[in-house]
């Protein structure tokens, strides 16, 4: 199991991540969502005891990473896929990380295999391409056999056969049993992978529900309707007891069916010219969500600081194909 409990990062005066509080549970995947610069990757590098929280906890298996005893037997994680020595095999990497975890040589085998890198186990893995390093690195994050899986953007600038093994071995690892976190900044991504979601923005939390119940809401749809006689129409609904919204010379009208709508033009007797259902995509609805915790490169501030410039992107990360 994962835990937030009012996790909070600043930098210097920049508010990475805000009093987030979530558990992730077994046997599922769980998404983890926003928009860039929203605070997952901070999240996650708290997660795994690469980064001190300011304030709170977050937690593996009850305990935070650096109490973990052999960590790579509680948790594996991808956080970058570059994070491998590049004259070094596929084999000497994970061999390397096994010894230092007490995990059996034999097993590096047996994750190799799992990730299909079998034929090319003896190569150099600087020479392997963005998808086999991948492949690694959740060839890393399973070395040690961990019950919980952390992965930030773990399909970026994968090809789509990449992205369709990427996603249906994460379900498998869930189907196992296991506590599978992965983060994303894309809704239609994750809504293909994910059965639970974590939404944050600005580092704060936005929404946590099923994905089902999360895209339902998040597009519910609306019907637009147009009449030479707007007024007329708008005063029907209205008096109908449904909501509309004026839009470019038409009406909106949202939680109504679309023959209800009709029905009461008709009842009216106001012609229509334009009576559509509208859905909007899974982007827009996350954009939408979002929005007003998209952060174009502007800095955030720590409340009753001056806004800070940023110094750039995460320093000091280090661990990425795995945890250590
Ligand atoms: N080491 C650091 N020093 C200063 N600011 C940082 C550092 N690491 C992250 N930040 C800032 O914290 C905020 C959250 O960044 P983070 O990388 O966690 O977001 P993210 O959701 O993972 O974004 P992305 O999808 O772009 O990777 C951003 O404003 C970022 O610039």
């Amino acid at each position: 199991m994962i835990e937030a409990r009012g996790l909070t990062k600043t930098f210097g005066r920049t508010m990475a991540v805000e009093d987030l509080s979530f558990t992730v549970r077994p046997g599922g995947v769980t998404g983890f969502l926003g928009p860039n610069g929203a605070g997952k990757s901070t999240t996650m590098r708290m997660l795994l005891g690469l980064d001190n929280p300011t304030r709170g906890e977050a937690l593996i298996n009850g305990r935070p990473y650096r109490q973990l005893d052999r960590p790579l037997t509680q948790v594996g994680a991808l956080l970058d896929a570059n994070w491998i020595h590049p004259n070094r095999s596929a084999r000497a990497h994970l061999r390397y990380l096994a010894a230092s975890n007490r995990i059996p040589a034999r097993r590096v085998d047996e994750v190799l295999e799992t990730v299909g890198l079998t034929a090319v186990a003896r190569r150099a893995a600087g020479k392997f391409s963005l998808g086999m390093k991948q492949r690694l690195g959740l060839a890393g994050a399973l070395l040690g056999d961990p019950k919980v899986l952390l992965f930030d953007e773990p399909v970026n600038g994968l090809d789509p056969e990449g992205i369709f093994w990427v996603r249906n071995f994460m379900k498998s690892l869930a189907a196992e049993g296991r506590t599978v976190l992965v983060s994303s900044h894309l809704l239609s991504e994750m809504a293909l992978t994910a059965d639970h979601l974590i939404v944050i923005g600005r580092g704060r939390m936005i929404a946590e529900a099923s994905t089902a119940d999360f895209i339902a809401r998040s597009t519910r749809s609306t019907v637009r309707v147009r009449s030479p006689r707007l007024d007329e129409l708008a005063g029907a609904l209205q008096q109908a007891g449904v909501a509309v919204t004026p839009a470019d010379g038409a009406l909106v009208v949202t939680d109504t069916p679309i023959e209800r709508v009709g029905d009461i033009a008709a009842a009216a007797g106001v012609p229509l010219h334009e009576l559509s259902q509208q859905s909007g995509s899974l982007e827009e609805a996350f954009i939408q969500l979002t929005g007003d915790a998209v952060e174009y490169g502007r800095s955030r501030s720590v409340p009753g600081g001056p806004i800070a410039p940023l110094a750039g992107g995460p320093a000091g990360v280090t661990p990425g194909g795995t945890t250590r």
